[in-house]
Protein backbone atom coordinates (compact mmCIF):
# COMPACT_ATOMS: atom_id res chain seq x y z
CA UNK A 1 0.00 0.00 0.00
CA UNK A 2 2.94 2.47 1.19
CA UNK A 3 4.40 1.52 -2.30
CA UNK A 4 1.60 2.62 -4.36
CA UNK A 5 0.99 5.70 -2.32
CA UNK A 6 4.22 6.80 -2.84
CA UNK A 7 4.78 6.08 -6.43
CA UNK A 8 1.75 7.43 -7.58
CA UNK A 9 2.76 10.89 -5.81
CA UNK A 10 6.61 10.85 -6.64
CA UNK A 11 5.44 10.49 -10.28
CA UNK A 12 3.09 13.18 -9.89
CA UNK A 13 5.82 14.95 -8.63
CA UNK A 14 7.90 13.66 -11.98
CA UNK A 15 10.41 12.01 -9.56
CA UNK A 16 11.46 8.34 -10.60
CA UNK A 17 13.18 6.13 -8.52
CA UNK A 18 15.04 2.49 -9.02
CA UNK A 19 13.53 -0.72 -7.75
CA UNK A 20 16.21 -0.05 -4.71
CA UNK A 21 15.18 2.99 -3.57
CA UNK A 22 11.48 2.20 -3.67
CA UNK A 23 12.35 -0.49 -1.28
CA UNK A 24 14.73 1.66 0.84
CA UNK A 25 11.93 4.06 0.85
CA UNK A 26 9.28 1.02 1.70
CA UNK A 27 11.52 -0.02 4.59
CA UNK A 28 12.36 3.08 5.97
CA UNK A 29 8.39 3.26 6.27
CA UNK A 30 8.05 0.04 8.11
CA UNK A 31 10.94 1.03 10.69
CA UNK A 32 9.65 4.19 11.29
CA UNK A 33 5.96 2.83 12.24
CA UNK A 34 7.30 0.21 14.15
CA UNK A 35 9.81 2.19 16.24
CA UNK A 36 6.90 4.80 16.59
CA UNK A 37 4.84 2.67 18.72
CA UNK A 38 7.90 3.03 21.37
CA UNK A 39 9.63 6.57 20.70
CA UNK A 40 8.03 9.35 19.60
CA UNK A 41 8.96 9.77 16.26
CA UNK A 42 6.22 10.96 14.00
CA UNK A 43 2.18 12.15 14.21
CA UNK A 44 2.37 10.63 11.08
CA UNK A 45 1.15 7.32 10.70
CA UNK A 46 -1.21 6.68 7.96
CA UNK A 47 0.69 5.36 4.83
CA UNK A 48 -0.46 7.70 2.19
CA UNK A 49 0.09 10.71 4.42
CA UNK A 50 3.62 9.05 5.45
CA UNK A 51 4.33 9.23 2.11
CA UNK A 52 3.18 12.60 1.13
CA UNK A 53 4.18 14.66 4.29
CA UNK A 54 7.56 12.95 5.34
CA UNK A 55 8.61 11.23 1.99
CA UNK A 56 7.48 13.67 -0.92
CA UNK A 57 7.92 16.87 1.05
CA UNK A 58 11.32 15.81 1.76
CA UNK A 59 12.16 15.00 -1.84
CA UNK A 60 10.42 18.44 -2.81
CA UNK A 61 13.69 20.86 -1.84
CA UNK A 62 16.08 18.04 -4.25
CA UNK A 63 17.08 20.37 -7.01
CA UNK A 64 20.31 19.29 -9.08
CA UNK A 65 22.12 22.31 -8.83
CA UNK A 66 21.97 22.63 -5.18
CA UNK A 67 23.90 19.25 -4.42
CA UNK A 68 27.06 18.98 -6.55
CA UNK A 69 28.36 14.84 -6.63
CA UNK A 70 29.33 14.04 -2.96
CA UNK A 71 28.52 17.34 -1.60
CA UNK A 72 28.90 17.23 2.35
CA UNK A 73 25.32 18.08 3.68
CA UNK A 74 23.84 18.77 7.00
CA UNK A 75 20.30 17.76 8.08
CA UNK A 76 20.06 20.32 10.91
CA UNK A 77 17.37 19.08 13.51
CA UNK A 78 16.37 15.91 11.43
CA UNK A 79 14.47 14.65 14.00
CA UNK A 80 12.91 11.16 12.09
CA UNK A 81 15.13 12.11 9.23
CA UNK A 82 13.61 14.64 7.19
CA UNK A 83 14.29 15.51 4.84
CA UNK A 84 17.81 14.02 5.47
CA UNK A 85 16.85 10.16 4.64
CA UNK A 86 14.99 10.84 1.56
CA UNK A 87 17.66 12.96 0.26
CA UNK A 88 20.33 9.96 1.01
CA UNK A 89 18.63 7.74 -0.80
CA UNK A 90 17.94 9.64 -3.38
CA UNK A 91 21.47 10.76 -3.95
CA UNK A 92 23.59 7.91 -2.17
CA UNK A 93 26.42 10.13 -3.78
CA UNK A 94 25.88 12.57 -0.98
CA UNK A 95 27.71 13.12 2.46
CA UNK A 96 24.83 13.07 5.25
CA UNK A 97 25.25 14.49 8.71
CA UNK A 98 22.60 13.69 10.87
CA UNK A 99 21.90 16.36 13.79
CA UNK A 100 19.85 16.37 16.25
CA UNK A 101 19.89 16.95 20.23
CA UNK A 102 17.98 14.17 21.17
CA UNK A 103 20.35 11.27 21.22
CA UNK A 104 17.69 8.43 20.95
CA UNK A 105 16.24 10.06 17.60
CA UNK A 106 19.96 9.70 16.05
CA UNK A 107 20.22 6.02 17.31
CA UNK A 108 17.37 5.13 15.23
CA UNK A 109 18.85 6.87 12.24
CA UNK A 110 22.03 4.93 12.68
CA UNK A 111 19.79 1.75 12.29
CA UNK A 112 17.94 3.00 9.26
CA UNK A 113 20.64 3.66 7.30
CA UNK A 114 22.66 0.10 8.11
CA UNK A 115 19.75 -1.41 7.20
CA UNK A 116 19.07 0.58 3.92
CA UNK A 117 23.13 0.09 3.32
CA UNK A 118 23.22 3.76 3.20
CA UNK A 119 26.79 4.44 3.67
CA UNK A 120 27.38 8.16 3.64
CA UNK A 121 25.60 8.99 6.77
CA UNK A 122 27.23 10.55 9.62
CA UNK A 123 25.37 11.28 13.09
CA UNK A 124 26.16 14.54 15.40
CA UNK A 125 24.37 14.63 18.86
CA UNK A 126 24.40 18.29 20.22
CA UNK A 127 22.85 22.12 19.92
CA UNK A 128 22.95 23.93 16.29
CA UNK A 129 23.85 26.61 18.97
CA UNK A 130 27.63 24.86 20.39
CA UNK A 131 28.67 22.55 17.76
CA UNK A 132 28.89 25.97 15.38
CA UNK A 133 31.48 27.12 17.28
CA UNK A 134 33.48 23.62 16.66
CA UNK A 135 35.89 23.77 13.95
CA UNK A 136 35.22 20.35 12.78
CA UNK A 137 31.51 21.77 12.07
CA UNK A 138 31.72 25.31 11.30
CA UNK A 139 31.39 26.61 7.27
CA UNK A 140 32.57 23.39 6.52
CA UNK A 141 28.92 22.19 4.89
CA UNK A 142 27.53 22.27 1.10
CA UNK A 143 24.15 22.08 2.13
CA UNK A 144 22.59 22.33 5.14
CA UNK A 145 18.39 21.73 5.17
CA UNK A 146 16.01 22.14 8.09
CA UNK A 147 12.29 21.10 8.13
CA UNK A 148 9.86 22.32 11.44
CA UNK A 149 12.63 23.43 13.73
CA UNK A 150 12.55 27.16 14.35
CA UNK A 151 10.82 30.15 12.29
CA UNK A 152 13.60 31.37 9.89
CA UNK A 153 14.77 34.25 11.42
CA UNK A 154 16.17 31.84 14.73
CA UNK A 155 17.00 28.87 12.08
CA UNK A 156 19.34 31.25 10.17
CA UNK A 157 21.65 31.75 13.29
CA UNK A 158 21.57 28.64 13.93
CA UNK A 159 22.03 26.88 10.15
CA UNK A 160 24.45 29.79 8.14
CA UNK A 161 27.39 29.15 10.68
CA UNK A 162 27.53 26.01 9.24
CA UNK A 163 27.14 26.52 5.30
CA UNK A 164 31.05 27.46 3.49
CA UNK A 165 30.83 30.38 2.02
CA UNK A 166 29.43 29.53 -1.73
CA UNK A 167 27.21 26.80 -0.47
CA UNK A 168 23.31 26.85 0.19
CA UNK A 169 20.88 26.46 3.29
CA UNK A 170 18.07 25.17 2.46
CA UNK A 171 14.58 25.58 4.37
CA UNK A 172 11.58 23.97 4.22
CA UNK A 173 9.08 25.97 5.42
CA UNK A 174 5.35 25.80 5.67
CA UNK A 175 1.93 28.14 5.48
CA UNK A 176 3.72 31.50 6.92
CA UNK A 177 6.73 31.33 4.94
CA UNK A 178 6.14 35.03 3.44
CA UNK A 179 6.04 36.31 6.39
CA UNK A 180 9.05 34.19 7.99
CA UNK A 181 10.99 35.86 5.07
CA UNK A 182 10.16 39.18 5.50
CA UNK A 183 11.27 38.87 9.54
CA UNK A 184 14.45 37.12 8.26
CA UNK A 185 15.66 40.12 6.45
CA UNK A 186 17.95 41.15 9.44
CA UNK A 187 19.73 37.51 10.13
CA UNK A 188 20.09 36.82 6.91
CA UNK A 189 22.44 40.19 6.31
CA UNK A 190 23.84 39.96 9.26
CA UNK A 191 24.61 35.98 8.44
CA UNK A 192 26.37 36.33 5.52
CA UNK A 193 22.96 35.02 3.61
CA UNK A 194 21.10 36.04 0.35
CA UNK A 195 17.80 34.45 -0.38
CA UNK A 196 18.25 32.92 -3.70
CA UNK A 197 14.97 31.52 -4.66
CA UNK A 198 11.48 30.70 -3.34
CA UNK A 199 9.98 27.60 -4.65
CA UNK A 200 6.29 27.46 -3.47
CA UNK A 201 5.43 24.05 -3.51
CA UNK A 202 1.98 22.32 -3.46
CA UNK A 203 1.87 18.50 -2.49
CA UNK A 204 -0.29 16.15 -4.77
CA UNK A 205 -3.69 15.83 -3.26
CA UNK A 206 -3.11 18.69 -0.27
CA UNK A 207 -3.97 22.35 -0.51
CA UNK A 208 -2.18 23.83 2.35
CA UNK A 209 0.51 26.42 1.58
CA UNK A 210 5.02 25.45 1.44
CA UNK A 211 7.53 26.86 0.16
CA UNK A 212 11.23 25.93 -0.10
CA UNK A 213 13.81 28.43 0.58
CA UNK A 214 17.43 28.58 -0.99
CA UNK A 215 19.77 30.62 0.75
CA UNK A 216 22.70 31.13 -0.52
CA UNK A 217 26.21 31.73 1.97
CA UNK A 218 27.85 34.69 0.19
CA UNK A 219 30.44 35.65 3.38
CA UNK A 220 31.36 34.31 6.50
CA UNK A 221 29.46 34.33 9.26
CA UNK A 222 30.50 36.30 12.49
CA UNK A 223 32.36 34.84 14.92
CA UNK A 224 29.67 35.48 17.64
CA UNK A 225 26.82 33.58 16.18
CA UNK A 226 25.32 31.38 16.81
CA UNK A 227 24.65 33.21 20.40
CA UNK A 228 24.34 31.05 23.21
CA UNK A 229 21.18 28.81 23.63
CA UNK A 230 17.77 30.34 23.85
CA UNK A 231 19.43 33.97 23.15
CA UNK A 232 18.23 33.50 19.30
CA UNK A 233 14.92 32.44 20.44
CA UNK A 234 14.38 34.87 23.07
CA UNK A 235 16.00 38.29 20.83
CA UNK A 236 16.32 37.07 17.49
CA UNK A 237 17.71 38.95 14.82
C1 LIG B 1 9.65 19.14 14.99
S1 LIG B 1 11.07 18.16 14.87
C2 LIG B 1 11.30 18.12 13.11
C3 LIG B 1 12.08 16.92 12.70
C4 LIG B 1 12.28 16.74 11.20
N1 LIG B 1 13.18 17.75 10.66
C5 LIG B 1 10.97 16.75 10.47
O1 LIG B 1 10.71 17.66 9.69
O2 LIG B 1 10.18 15.80 10.67
C6 LIG B 1 12.41 19.24 15.38
C7 LIG B 1 13.70 18.50 15.67
O3 LIG B 1 14.73 19.47 15.87
C8 LIG B 1 15.50 19.10 16.99
N2 LIG B 1 16.04 20.36 17.55
C9 LIG B 1 15.33 21.38 18.07
N3 LIG B 1 16.14 22.37 18.47
C10 LIG B 1 17.41 21.98 18.19
C11 LIG B 1 18.69 22.56 18.37
N4 LIG B 1 18.82 23.77 18.91
N5 LIG B 1 19.78 21.88 17.96
C12 LIG B 1 19.65 20.65 17.41
N6 LIG B 1 18.46 20.04 17.21
C13 LIG B 1 17.35 20.69 17.60
C14 LIG B 1 14.54 18.38 17.92
O4 LIG B 1 15.22 17.49 18.80
C15 LIG B 1 13.64 17.64 16.93
O5 LIG B 1 14.11 16.34 16.64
Amino acid sequence: MFRNELTAVLTAMHISLSEQQLSQFCRFEELLLETNKVMNLTAITEPKEVAVKHMADSLSCYEEAYFPKGAACLDLGTGAGFPGIPLLIYRPDLHMTFFDSLQKRLRFLEQVTTELTLTGAVFLHGRAEEKAHDKTYREQFDVVTSRAVARLNILCEWALPYVRTGGVFIALKGAQYEEEIKEAGHALAVLGGTLEAVRPVTLPGLTDKRAVLYIRKNAKSPLKYPRKPTLAAKNPL
